[in-house]
């Protein structure tokens, strides 16, 4: 089996990566070959996953596979987006939900759509000329309190009206069919042929 190093340093990210990749590689984490994270200087999720691909594989000697996620909140136009992971200044998923809160303290529902992204960025190699892209999208709308205990990061305010209940409240394996990241695996695994 083809050995694959996940480009996160993110538990919640890995967990659900791995369920996914797990049949088709033997996947690793770029953890164990470095605890030092690329800086994240792309003005788009797209080039991210990208630089976070090319450190992996330059530290690991292996193909590589980034991540590079978050929410883009309407009434914030699209906001945090990139910034996702250091919306509240710390990244730690209880201020950066309290961040959001407060943005949008006082805004109706019908105001408060936003959806998950998910740009992956497959590398080969560090300076491999063609990485491989695929995007996933989420749509739901943020809650006024957070509801559920499952995932993680935005997971307890991202309303999902399809299965009335916040992603959170989602169990992994549902949560990795209808997710952001799932629709981009999905179409990643179609590139690859698996
Ligand atoms: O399914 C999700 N459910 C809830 N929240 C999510 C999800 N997917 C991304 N998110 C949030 C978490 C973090 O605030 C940001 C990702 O930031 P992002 O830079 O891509 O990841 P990170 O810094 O946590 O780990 P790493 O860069 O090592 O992969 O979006
Ligand atoms: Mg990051």
């Amino acid at each position: 089996m083809k050995t694959l190093v996940l480009a996160s340093h993110n538990q919640g990210k890995l967990k659900e990566l791995q369920a996914m990749l797990g049949a088709h590689f033997k996947v690793r984490s770029v953890s164990e070959f470095s605890q030092q994270e690329p800086e994240e200087t792309g003005l788009s999720f797209i080039e991210n996953a990208i630089l976070k691909a090319r450190h992996a594989a330059k530290v690991s000697g292996f193909p590589a596979l980034a991540d590079d996620s978050g929410l883009a909140v309407d009434y914030l136009q699209g906001a945090p987006g990139i910034r996702s992971a250091r919306y509240s200044g710390q990244n730690n998923d209880a201020a950066n939900n309290q961040q959001l809160l407060t943005a949008l303290a006082g805004v109706p529902d019908e105001q408060r759509g936003a959806q998950f992204v998910c740009a992956l960025a497959l590398v080969q190699h560090a300076d491999d000329p063609l990485p491989i892209v695929c995007e996933g999208f989420w749509q739901g709308r943020i809650l006024h309190a957070p509801q559920g205990e499952h995932g993680f990061g935005y997971d307890p305010l991202f309303f999902v009206a399809e299965q009335n209940c916040s992603s959170a409240e989602l169990d992994a394996s549902t949560k990795n069919k209808l997710s952001h990241r799932a629709q981009a695996m999905h179409k990643l695994r179609q590139r690859l042929g698996l």
